[in-house]
């Protein structure tokens, strides 16, 4: 759907009419990342100041939350039975409805009656047609991004965008109003519906008491990792903008904000669209899949409840981590004593149970790890984890080699800015990947020299060849 005009010289109003205030700092276009925020004067909190100097402040009422929704259904009728159609899910959903909702108002190709205005409507027309990040890339912008964690997430974040969509249309198809827009028209598209979903990711922050929330002009602060300002709500429900404390901002210089300080290279090109190339934190999350022979394959899956992962991360010290609780599931099965039974309740449902040496553990499937621990062959069932987690890590880094990334690149233009995004998320991942190798291969080494794994792959051995002995011996061998 076309959107509509709000140039930035126009905020000034906007947020006059609004009573959004900007104290000493204004916006403006900053080099490669859009509009940001930036100092009308030398700007100072020295570490010995009482008041906080505050930069922006925004009142309640603008705060886009779960709260917020609700009172704009309140006033508009179209919102109401869209939200009670295809809402009330989560939070998220709720404001993208929303969000599209202030689409379609403030389109040029709109044509219904004016109904209940909110200041959002306008401001709608201030955000960004593009967002940078994977999901608004094109194709072949895309295929630089194989072998990387991102590949299989993007793809994941697709196929949910189209379902949601999908559902949305149908759950309205009974709706005048909004059927015409979503079905026969089609004047808002699946495409739209991947732009509200990457405004409302690179734009949206958790604030203390209105949780998940999209705040006006303080979603215009740019990310640094020395971020000069804070946000938080103070005692009149505000979100104010502050500046932290020692810290100087020179006139005309940019004021930001920290996007979050623990986001992995992946999480910030993701979400925002860039990645921060001074940021400290490493780490991968890749999915997990349950071996293609393995019978209790579904019932695994089931009894853990969401999808697996095994997330790797640096721990203090820069040395790779690993954790992925489904691998013990993985590497478990009937003969160790995990077993799998349909339940009745007393109401009479049926429910699948998960039991380890007996003991129900339908409950907590993610305390594998632990409740293993006690196990005589504890050692062994480590070993299996740990030579799956390593032939994954392997496979992953494979899929990573340079030679991988020329050979699948789709031909086509790409943005320099993204083709340097993904070089560097290939560059950061392989790093981690090789350095968790080393430390997988030293778990495994430890554990092949373990007292109790020796004993037990000893009496393997020997059981092995007392069966093999009869066999070979039987004199029935087939020899055609
Ligand atoms: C919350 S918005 C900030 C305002 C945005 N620049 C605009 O024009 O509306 C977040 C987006 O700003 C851009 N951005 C923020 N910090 C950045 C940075 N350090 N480097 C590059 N782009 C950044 C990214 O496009 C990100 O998705």
């Amino acid at each position: 759907m076309r959107r509509g005009e709000f140039p930035v010289d126009a905020l000034p109003a906007w947020c006059l009419l609004n009573d959004v205030t900007f104290v000493d700092v204004k916006v403006a276009d900053i080099e490669g990342r859009g509009l940001g925020l930036v100092a009308e004067r030398d700007l100072v909190n020295e570490e010995d100041h009482y008041e906080v100097p505050t930069l922006l402040a925004i009142p309640k009422e603008l705060v886009l939350s779960a709260e917020g929704v609700e009172e704009y259904a309140k006033e508009n009728k179209d919102f109401r039975q869209l939200l009670d159609a295809a809402g009330h899910q989560s939070t998220r959903g709720d404001i993208l409805l929303f969000l599209l909702t202030q689409l379609v108002r403030s389109s040029p190709d709109y044509t219904g009656g004016q109904g209940a205005m909110t200041p959002w409507t306008q401001y709608f027309s201030l955000l960004p047609t593009q967002v940078p990040v994977p999901t608004m890339w094109s194709e072949s912008e895309l295929s630089h991004l194989r072998g990387t964690s991102l590949e299989s997430a993007v793809s994941a974040k697709f196929a949910v965008l189209t379902k949601e969509f999908d559902a949305i249309r149908e759950k309205t198809s009974e709706i005048l109003y909004w059927d015409e827009i979503l079905a026969v028209d089609g004047a808002v598209t699946v495409r739209d519906w991947v732009l509200l979903d990457a405004l409302y990711r690179s734009r949206s922050l958790d604030l203390p008491k209105s949780g998940e929330s999209m705040v006006p002009c303080l979603d215009l602060v740019n990310h640094s990792s020395s971020a000069t300002a804070y946000f938080e709500e103070n005692s009149k429900d505000e979100v104010v903008l502050l500046l932290k404390k020692g810290c100087g901002v020179p006139q005309s210089s940019e004021i930001t904000i920290s996007y979050g300080q623990d986001k992995s290279a992946a999480e910030m090109l993701f979400s925002y669209g860039f990645i921060d190339t001074n940021s400290p934190a490493k780490s991968i999350v890749l999915p997990l899949e349950p071996m293609d022979d393995d019978p209790l394959a579904k019932a695994k899956l089931h009894a853990f409840g969401k999808p697996p992962v095994l997330e790797i991360k640096d721990d203090d010290s820069g040395v790779p981590q690993w954790s992925a609780p489904f691998v013990y599931l993985m590497c478990l099965n009937e003969e160790d004593g995990l077993e799998f039974k349909i339940l009745q309740a007393t109401d009479g449902s049926r429910r699948l149970s998960m039991f380890w040496q007996e003991t129900d553990i339908t409950d907590e499937p993610y305390a594998i790890p632990e409740l293993i621990g006690s196990h005589e062959l504890a050692q062994i069932f480590k070993l299996r984890a740990v030579t799956v987690i390593l032939e994954v890590v392997q496979q992953q880094l494979q899929e990573l080699s340079p030679g991988e990334e020329r050979s699948d690149a789709i031909p086509g233009l790409a943005r320099a800015e993204v083709l340097q995004a993904a070089s560097h998320l290939r560059a950061v991942e392989s790093d981690l990947l090789k350095r968790a190798l080393q430390v997988l291969d030293e778990q495994r080494t430890q554990l092949l020299a373990d007292d109790s794994v020796l004993a037990y792959l000893g009496s393997m051995e020997a059981t092995n060849s007392d069966q093999i002995v009869p066999e070979a011996s039987n004199g029935n061998e087939d020899l055609s």
